[in-house]
């Protein structure tokens, strides 16, 4: 069966053609297509492609105001090393809600492991995950119809079956225990990879009272002493030595530990890559953990992402990880209210209707819940969550003027009693035509972890590919790897951390859009640009 059958786009995809694309889809690096083009080769290791990015220049006339669209391009080169080779994921947080679903969902998918239900049998699966579970267009076939592909197979990616998982935890419970204390999965599933699951440790982590909820202390029974710099040389230990026992190519590091509070910025502490690791070298206080995991995975160069609100990613960070050209990303995940409000705000906005205040309420009892019942904690994840609308707003002065918001607040409950289950209520009210009102009321029930484990293996699947992909230009005299910062992550992260002096997108389309047409370039294919010419144009 050639690639291209395995998926019919417009109708349904059958049961034999969906089991045919999982199969296709069952091992790392597998793609759904070759493309046929004098600007793609498929080389021994790698694929290359000569890409035109087209753009536009917009200039202002000083005097008159007016403005000028010049369309630009710019040629790049790609090269997109397809050997996936063996991978590892350490979580910061690993016995977390979060890091013991995800791990335990993985292992349910690897070995195929279905559980009873009231409903009758589940099957595993992967829904939720980008990558994993959506499709991307590739073009239309020889009658005019649209042929979808699975968003992993348009480049070749890491399987999430194929990873090595491990990291490391405050707290001393093993990864089945862990996966129990959640109480997220279905007991008929805990039952089948419990022994498994039981048979990974945490490793001890870096533990400072100051950054997270007070509440947490009871769990802190598995933490590393010694300075700073110790504590930084065993993380970085623990980094070697967890890819050379597990023979592993590439290690990704991602904090899905607690929220922290905000690190103050210093200068001569955090504000430079030299005042960091003097800072840590003189055991300052405002080095937070995850910074000190982050400056660990920085000088491995093992990429680290970071899944949580708080501002890990300190201007010295950024700059250490620019300087070593090692791969940073963050800040976290965008898996319920607020990857709604990306959507909705943006509908709004764009459909030329004016959000006057949008209000959003939660509450959860998982051990999120019980640290983010500490107001310096809340304050991260109220920063997080607040900035999802700028840029929709900013991008339309029609509605805003410079500088006006619409009304925002986040508030964020503890209820022990409802568990992973967040119960999340948002509101929008806009103005609409002849100033009307309009108001939009949501009520989105959803088990956390099951919402943002999927985010945990797109970050990674992503993050992954990106280094194993180089380009060039023709300023450039070699293949160098993209910019530090990996913005192309914005769509699974409520804050996106990008390099200097570029936009923050919060938009989901946009975000989306931009992450499949990056990798239709890493092909040679143009961007999918949805105008249907071939439909709209009488021959
Ligand atoms: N839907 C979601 O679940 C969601 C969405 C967005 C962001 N987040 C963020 O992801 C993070 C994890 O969420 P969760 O529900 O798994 O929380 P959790 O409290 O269940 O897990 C956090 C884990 O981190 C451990 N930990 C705390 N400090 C540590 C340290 N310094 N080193 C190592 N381990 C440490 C804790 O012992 C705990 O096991 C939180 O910051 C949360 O805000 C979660
Ligand atoms: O993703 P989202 O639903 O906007 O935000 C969520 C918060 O509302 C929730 O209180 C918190 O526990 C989760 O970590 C997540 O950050």
């Amino acid at each position: 069966m050639s690639p291209i059958t395995n998926i019919v786009g417009g109708a349904a995809i059958s049961a034999a053609d969906a089991a045919a694309t999982r199969a296709a889809g069952a091992a790392s690096g597998a793609t759904a297509f070759k493309v046929d083009a004098p600007n793609v080769r498929y080389t021994g290791d790698a694929i290359e492609s000569d890409y035109t990015y087209d753009t536009t220049i917009v200039s202002r006339d000083a005097e008159s105001g007016s403005l000028k669209a010049k369309p630009a391009k710019v040629g790049y080169r790609f090269r997109t090393k397809t050997g996936v080779g063996r991978v590892g994921l350490m979580l910061v947080g690993w016995g977390g809600n979060n890091g013991s679903t995800v791990t335990a969902s993985i292992l349910a998918n690897k070995k195929g492991i279905s559980w009873e239900t009231r409903k009758g049998r589940q099957e595993p699966n992967y829904f939720g995950s980008l990558m994993m579970a959506s499709t991307v267009k590739l073009g239309v076939d020889e009658d005019l119809k649209d042929v979808y592909v699975p968003f992993n197979q348009v480049v070749p990616m890491v399987h999430p079956n194929d990873v090595v998982i491990g990291g490391w935890d405050i707290s001393s419970l093993s990864i089945g225990d862990a996966m129990r204390r959640a109480q997220v999965l279905p007991v008929d599933l805990q039952r089948q990879v419990y022994d498994e699951l039981h048979q990974l440790k945490p490793l001890p982590s870096v533990y400072y009272p100051d950054f997270i909820a007070a509440n947490q202390e009871a769990r802190a029974d598995n933490t590393i002493g010694g300075t700073k710099q110790e504590q930084l040389d065993r993380l970085r230990q623990d980094i070697r030595d967890f890819k050379q026992a597990n023979s592993l190519d590439r290690v990704v590091v991602m904090w899905t530990a607690n929220t922290e509070r905000y690190a103050d910025i210093l200068p001569g502490v955090n504000d430079t890559a030299d005042n960091l690791l003097q800072a840590i070298a003189s055991g300052h206080s405002e080095v937070s953990p995850s910074t000190l995991f982050a400056v660990a995975s920085i000088l491995e160069g093992a990429p680290f992402v970071n899944g949580s609100p708080q501002n890990t990613l300190v201007p010295g960070a950024i700059a250490l990880a620019e300087r070593e050209r090692s791969f940073v990303g963050g800040d976290d995940f965008k898996s319920g209210q607020t990857k709604i409000k990306s959507v909705l705000a943006e509908f709004l906005v764009n459909a030329g209707i004016k959000p006057l205040a949008i209000t959003s309420y939660n509450h959860l009892g998982n051990n999120d819940g019980h640290n983010l019942s500490a107001p310096a904690q809340f304050r991260s994840k109220e920063i997080s969550k607040s900035s999802v609308v700028d840029d929709m707003v900013a991008a339309n002065r029609l509605l805003y003027a410079k500088g006006e918001h619409p009304d925002h607040t986040i508030v964020i409950k503890y209820v022990p009693s409802v568990g992973d289950s967040k119960r999340a209520l948002d509101e929008y009210v806009s103005e609409i035509f002849m100033g009307g009102l309009n108001t939009i009321s949501i009520y989105n029930t959803c088990e956390d972890s099951l919402l943002a484990s999927p985010l945990i293996i797109d970050l990674f699947m992503m993050t992954e590919l990106m280094t194993r992909v180089s380009y060039r230009t023709d300023a450039d005299a070699d293949w160098v790897p993209f910019h530090s910062v990996l913005s192309i992550l914005s769509y699974m992260l409520k804050a996106p951390v990008v390099p200097p002096n570029t936009p923050v997108v919060n938009a989901l389309a946009k975000q989306r859009m931009a992450m499949e047409n990056i990798l239709r370039a890493f092909v040679g294919l143009p961007p999918n640009n949805e105008m249907l010419l071939e439909h709209k144009a009488f021959h």
